[in-house]
């Protein structure tokens, strides 16, 4: 399960254990993993902070105490909390606490365990502990960091630039956000989690998808099935110079497996596009002819894509303005669409159906005129309170791609690999959103599916090819080998 530190506490708190119970389950846990996978080391130092991941610090520091030789020091001061102080007072090792002592110790020591700051940490280091910490980066230990590593918020994505490297950090008892975002922090190489036995409530904000939900929400075509069974899907998109942006969309609607898929272009790519794809039934407009073309499609699909390649399109602020009112299923708004949308984007407030965006960093930093940076260390919590003011369903697309629901969901993809950092690629998902959102009424489920899907494939399409070769149109033969060895 993943959970946030609010969320964790909340478990605590009701989990019939008090603090000081907790911590003695979390050092031991941690200390069993320590002493069966660090085996071969002697000395142990124990850097720990003054709350009670510091407290958690002495209680590993007292169990390993007994087979290797440990030393502990306190880098942030005396140990504030009861719990910690108690903790504490039981340790029987050397105890450090100057900087220049600590730095000589760390030479000498097979494993450094990190026990400064956990969930509790906020905002960036103090110029001491930057110092501290940068030394101890730069010497390339055996580092593992218990629950959070230090100088790393464990809710927002935000960490300090010195914050400890490990080789592993250790959970307690669940995911937080900080574990799921390794990709842009890269803090550390592996994460494993120990339980503490608290009951975990049954729902949580975060989605965790993986094959086995995926293919929960992936409707099986019956017997009797025909072309429209799972209604229609329609992409709008491409435009002179950008005819494969729908191309893309529409090998994306078929990698999900769509069976009546309407592409909507207009009359300059039309024969380009027309030629490369058989399945789709085309509806090439132009100028004169946007509304009586694309009007009656709105009423008689169940989800529609607008946006990949349509910077040189005839009428693309009409379109926008006739889906958005028009339409009466899920609306996906990509690339050109949502750049129509720059400072305009209240008018997504009175939109009657779901709404999917699905920006990169850049798009967004231009939708709500934020710079990149700010927008990158602080991505959850912008994206959960876009969602949520504007009712919309927020694809943030990135090496660990968000998807916030308009009611605080919150989803952080673990599949994919940097084959998808390549133009095309952005498309491709659109398409697949746009079928999944056909196939499934929960919108964000089905967009998670996606997302998820995208990123899995990209995996297996670069087991057996340089990942910055990653071919995006193997991908429905890619998701068929999926299928099929999932029984469909
Ligand atoms: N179920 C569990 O997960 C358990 C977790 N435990 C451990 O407790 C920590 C959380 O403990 P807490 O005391 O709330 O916070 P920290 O130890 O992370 O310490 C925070 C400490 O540091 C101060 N602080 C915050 N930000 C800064 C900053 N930028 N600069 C300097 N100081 C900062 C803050 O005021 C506090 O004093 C959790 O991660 C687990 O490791 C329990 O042991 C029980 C079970």
């Amino acid at each position: 399960m993943i959970i946030d530190s609010r969320g964790m506490r909340q478990l605590e708190a009701s989990s019939g254990f008090t603090n000081a119970q907790l911590m003695e389950t979390a050092g031991k846990a941690c200390a069993d993993w320590i002493s069966s996978h660090f085996s071969a080391c002697r000395n142990i130092l124990l850097l720990c902070g003054k709350g009670n991941n510091g407290g958690d610090g002495f209680v590993i520091g007292r169990i390993l105490g007994s087979a290797f030789h440990v030393t502990a020091a306190c880098v942030d001061g005396a140990p504030a909390t009861k719990e910690a102080q108690d903790a504490f007072t039981l340790l029987s090792c050397d105890v450090l606490q100057d900087p220049d002592a600590i730095l000589q110790a760390a030479q000498h020591t097979d494993l450094l365990v990190d026990c400064v700051y956990g969930v509790g940490f906020h905002g960036t280091l103090s110029a001491r502990m930057k110092k501290l910490f940068s030394s101890i980066n730069n010497m390339h230990l055996h580092v593992c960091s218990i629950d959070i590593n230090s100088g790393a918020e464990s809710d927002s994505g935000r960490y300090d630039p010195d914050a400890i490297r490990s080789d592993v950090t250790i959970a307690l008892d669940c995911y937080k956000p900080f574990h799921m975002l390794r990709k842009d922090h890269q803090l550390f190489k592996h994460a494993y989690m120990v339980s503490l036995g608290i009951p975990h409530p049954d729902h949580s904000a975060f989605l965790e998808m993986n094959e086995d939900s995926f293919f929960a929400g992936y409707p099986r075509k019956k017997e009797n099935a025909y072309k429209g069974t799972f209604g229609k899907t329609t992409v709008i998109g491409g435009s002179y110079g950008m005819a494969g942006a729908l191309g893309m969309n529409i090998i994306g609607a078929k990698t999900v497996g769509v069976s009546y898929l309407n592409a909507v272009c207009p009359h300059e790519i039309y024969p380009v596009v027309a030629s490369r794809f058989l399945t789709p039934v085309f509806h090439p407009f132009g100028d004169q002819d946007m509304y009586r073309v694309i009007e009656p499609l709105l009423y008689d699909t169940r989800a529609i894509a607008f946006g990949s390649g349509a910077v040189n399109m005839p009428k693309k602020e009409e379109i926008l303005d006739l889906v958005l009112q028009a339409a009466d299923c899920p609306v996906v708004l990509d690339a050109e669409a949502i750049r129509l949308l720059n400072h305009n984007y209240y008018i997504l407030r009175f939109v009657h159906e779901p709404v999917i965006l699905t920006p990169h960093i850049g798009e967004f930093s231009s939708l709500i005129n934020r710079p990149v940076d700010v927008i990158q260390h602080d991505r959850i919590h912008l994206a959960l309170q876009f969602a949520k003011d504007y009712k919309v369903f927020l694809v943030l697309k990135g090496p660990h791609t968000i998807v916030a629901s308009p009611t605080g969901d919150l989803y952080i993809n673990q599949s994919g690999c940097s084959g998808l950092a390549q133009a095309g690629s952005g498309d491709l998902l659109t398409g697949m959103i746009a079928g999944l959102l056909t196939m499934n009424n929960d919108v964000f489920q089905a967009v998670c599916m996606a997302v998820w899907l995208h990123g899995y494939l990209a995996e297996e399409g670069t087991k057996d090819h340089a990942a910055n070769m990653l071919d995006l149109s193997r991908f429905p033969a890619l998701a068929d080998s999926l299928y099929f060895r999932h029984g469909f």
